[in-house]
Formats: structure tokens, sequence, C-alpha cells
């Protein structure tokens, strides 16, 4: 996962907003359009795209940073994802409710199966729709799809496939989820924000459950494991494991010329 044991937060700062910045002179598109939950990684991940289309103004380019507030129906943590917009200070926002999206192929599935979707599944088709409305934003105007994939998700593969796992720019590859508080706070975020407990947020019959609580492990622990502190046994059997069973999600499509799956 290319997580480091320690790092020197202003040091990733600089070096993930040069590549944002860089990455736009050299494919010529017009910026980055990222959704905003109030999540710690996309209240990073917003912030450095910010920093870096600022960047790219500052030397004659045009770039622009669309954040997209996202939310199914109404949120239940708002307040967290306003704070979240205050603190990045984007080019633009942009409002797109799923909650429409999502009843309507809800409903469809019901009606088409005769079998109503569960919740979980509900769940990642919220990821999805997710992702589509970023294509849909950015498509007509040469814009990027940031995701905000990291360390600690990349190895227990704790996001959904092609939802939020498909992006086109991941500028927080190779931190843990403590590097990403870290980071944040050196950036000056509310604490409300850098402390924020993760949450997929993805289930209507249980709001804001907390990423641990649905993993079964702690942040702290993967973090540990990917920074080569000792674990334990029982917990790096479980990282491995995790991380085992959702290789498919990590690889392209797999094809017939695949032989990773067969080890
Ligand atoms: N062996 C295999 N080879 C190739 N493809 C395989 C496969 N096994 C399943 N699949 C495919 O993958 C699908 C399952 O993958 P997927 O749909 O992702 O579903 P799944 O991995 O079961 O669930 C996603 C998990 O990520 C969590 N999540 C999602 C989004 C955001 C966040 C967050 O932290 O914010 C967390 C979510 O709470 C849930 O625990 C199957 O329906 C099937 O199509
Ligand atoms: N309600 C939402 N509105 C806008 N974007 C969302 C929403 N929920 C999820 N996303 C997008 O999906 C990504 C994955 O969600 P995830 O929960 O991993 O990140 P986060 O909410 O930013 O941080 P955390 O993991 O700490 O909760 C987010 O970074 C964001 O880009
Ligand atoms: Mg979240």
């Amino acid at each position: 996962m290319s997580v480091a044991p320690t790092i020197d937060p202003d040091h990733e700062v600089e070096r993930r907003v040069t590549f944002l910045a860089d990455y736009l002179a050299a494919t010529g598109a017009a910026g980055y359009v990222l959704g905003i939950s109030g999540g710690l990684d996309s209240t990073l991940a917003g912030r450095l795209a910010q920093l870096a289309v600022e960047r790219r103004r500052a030397a004659d380019a045009k770039a622009t940073f669309v954040a997209v507030r996202l939310p199914h129906h109404v949120q239940h943590d708002e307040e967290d994802a306003r704070a979240a917009l205050q603190f990045i200070a984007p080019d633009e926002v942009v409002t797109f409710d799923i909650g429409a999206t999502i009843d309507a192929i809800a409903g469809q599935v019901e009606s088409a199966t005769g079998v109503a979707m569960s919740d979980f599944t509900k769940g990642n088709t919220k990821a999805r729709v997710r992702m589509v409305a970023q294509y849909a934003l950015a498509g007509d105007r040469g814009l990027l799809v940031l995701g905000t994939d990291h360390g600690a998700e990349a190895v227990a593969g704790f996001f959904t496939k092609f939802g939020d796992g498909a992006a086109d720019v991941l500028p927080l590859h190779g931190l843990d989820k403590g590097q990403n508080r870290e980071v944040l706070r050196t950036l000056g975020s509310p604490e409300q924000l850098w402390r924020k407990v993760p949450t997929a947020d993805l289930l209507d019959e249980s709001p804001g459950q907390s990423d641990e609580d649905e993993l079964g492990l702690s942040y702290d622990d993967i973090d540990a494991y990917l920074e080569g502190r000792d674990v334990g046994d029982d917990v790096a059997e479980r990282i491995e494991t995790v991380w085992s069973r959702t290789r498919h999600k990590r690889a392209l499509p797999v094809t017939p010329q695949d032989d990773w799956w067969t080890s």
C-alpha cells in the first residue's frame, strides 16, 4: 500500500498538491470534481484539490475545483458537510441529491424481481450513483474525478467496487487513516473534521454506522500493520484475510489471461 512508518505532514501537502497541479498541466484537464461528505478523507482531498487549482491559476492556466454535495435525501451529518465546504473554500459547489435516483432503482429492482433490495446492496448502489453523478458533472467540462482511496481502506477493500472505488486520480494513495488526520490537521481544518469518526454512511437502517463497527477492525490496528508495527498474529491474520477476499476490487476485471486468482 506504499504506506511509510512516519510522515512529514507539510511535505505530504506539498508533494500531493504539486502532483495534482502537475497532472492537470500534463493532461490539459480543466480541473477536478469530488464529492464532499463531511468526512475527513474528502475534506482532505478536496482542500488539496482546491490548493492545486489555485496553483495552476497562479501560473496563468485555467483550472477549477468543483465540490459536490451528494446527499441521499437529508444527510444526518449535514452540519459537517457544510463545515467541510467552508474549510475547503472550493471554486464551485454543486448539490446533487441522489435520493430520487436510488428510490427509482430500488423500485425498479423490486417490481422487476418481486424482491426488495437489501439495505446493504442499496448502500453500495448509493456509492455507485454518487460515482455516476460525479462523472456526469466531469464529462462536459473536461474535469477529472478524484477518489479518496488510501492505504487503510485499500488494504481492507473497504469501498464499493465501481462506486467510490472508481475515480481518475487518487491524491491520498500511500497514506493511512491516522496520517490523513495528521495532514488534515496540519492544513488547519477545524477539529470537528479531522477528529471525525469515519463512516461510510450508506445504510438507511444504521445512519452514521462507524467503519470500525462494520469492519470489525480498528483503523489504529490497520494503520499499525501498514506502518510495519507489531499488531499481533490475530489482527495481522484478520487484515490478511480481508485483503485476500477483496483482491478482485484492487485489480482490473479478471480475464482469461490473469492468474492472480489461482493462488
Ligand atoms: N471473487 C470475485 N471476483 C470478481 N468480482 C467479484 C468477486 N466477488 C465479488 N465480486 C463482485 O463484487 C461485488 C461486491 O463488491 P462491492 O459491491 O464493492 O460490495 P462489498 O465489497 O460486499 O461491500 C462494500 C463494502 O465497502 C464498504 N464501503 C463502501 C463504500 C464506501 C465505504 C467508506 O468507507 O466510505 C465503505 C461497505 O460498507 C461494504 O462493507 C459483487 O456484487 C460482485 O459483482
Ligand atoms: N454524502 C456524501 N456526499 C458527497 N460525497 C460523498 C458522500 N458520501 C460519500 N461520498 C464520497 O465517497 C467517498 C468515500 O466515502 P468515505 O466515507 O470513505 O470518505 P469520507 O466520508 O470523506 O471520510 P471518512 O472515511 O472518514 O468517513 C467520500 O470521500 C466522498 O467523495
Ligand atoms: Mg464517510
